[in-house]
């Protein structure tokens, strides 16, 4: 089995949406995108930090998920990463309540040996320096590494973001974040920019409509599927760069052609994220689901060419 190595938040989250509040649930990128890599036929790795704070039951909902919890380092007497926000009517825009950095604060990321030649790479949202870490570690090339990133990394570590940026072959980021990289409002225009740092391959997340991915010349658009219900958008992006790793990890293909099935992957696990508070709807999603919900994606860009 080809083997996946995520780098990642482990964290408690507490959460509010126009539709109800949590108090400190399970969260974190690195846990949303070990979830969702999980539904693929796929060794995987989770490197990250928790404080001695951090349940059991979490640790082995992680075990139970295939996930190798070897380098995810628990600090004895230390808190775990926090994060609290609110969402707004549209759920598009977020303020941040608090952020307790804790044992995350001084995390040095320690690669498990048996990952060190893992296939694939999936950076999630993290400092640079701690992306650029676990690259370094790697004892052969992955066949493909993917970087997750955010706004906040470019208004405050720019430089190291960009050294780490050099060295990836995918980059997942949502429009508003493009369009700062580059300094582009043409998300065309942006792409071309953002590839020219280093990446091939750039996903730009639009959120409740869609996702695109482009190379060279070539664009492809993967749709959100309109959903009734949308509880929580948080952790929908970490959710979708699983999707999308893991189905690379799977299949050992790194082409373009298959890169349009691993963003149509990503979505459709990302649509099951938001329809429930943190991790709690991919935690009892089945992949008979998963798959049904495959067929709708399918249907729904599908036409008929009338002349
Ligand atoms: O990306 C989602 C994560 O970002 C925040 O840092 C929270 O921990 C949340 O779970």
């Amino acid at each position: 089995m080809n083997k996946l190595l995520i780098v990642g938040t482990v964290a408690f989250d507490a959460i509010e949406t126009p539709f109800g509040k949590t108090d400190k649930i399970l969260g974190g990128a690195g846990t949303y995108i070990g979830l969702s890599a999980s539904f693929f036929n796929l060794q995987s790795a989770i490197v990250s930090v928790v404080g001695d704070d951090f349940p059991q039951e979490h640790l082995d909902l992680l075990t139970e998920r295939n996930i190798d919890i070897s380098g995810l380092e628990v600090v004895k007497g230390g808190k775990t990463f926090f994060w609290s926000g609110r969402y707004h009517n549209d759920l598009n825009s977020r303020d941040t309540l608090d952020t307790q950095l804790n044992v995350l604060a001084d995390f040095q990321p320690k690669v498990p040996e048996n990952y060190k030649n893992a296939d694939v790479v999936m950076l999630g949202n993290l400092h640079p320096l701690v992306q650029s870490s676990v690259l370094d570690q790697m004892e052969t090339k992955p066949k493909l590494v993917v970087l997750d990133t955010m706004n906040f990394w470019m208004d405050c570590a720019l430089p190291e973001l960009l050294e780490v940026i050099k060295r990836v072959d995918v980059i997942t980021i949502n429009d508003e974040e493009a369009r700062q990289l580059s300094g582009e409002y043409s998300l065309v225009k942006a792409a071309a920019k953002i590839q020219a740092m280093g990446p091939e391959y750039v996903v730009i997340k639009k959120g409740e409509h869609g996702a695109l991915l482009f190379h060279d010349k070539e664009v492809f658009f993967a749709p959100a599927l309109p959903l009734e219900e949308v509880f929580d958008p948080t952790g929908a992006g970490d959710t979708f760069a699983g999707g999308f790793a893991g189905f690379i990890t799977q299949s050992e293909n790194v082409s373009f052609e298959n890169m349009k099935n691993a963003i149509i992957y990503g979505s459709n696990l990302a649509s099951f994220c938001v329809e429930k508070f943190g991790t709690e709807r991919m935690v009892d999603l089945n992949k008979d689901e998963v798959m049904l919900r495959l067929k709708q994606f399918k249907s729904l860009t599908q036409f008929e060419i009338a002349l």
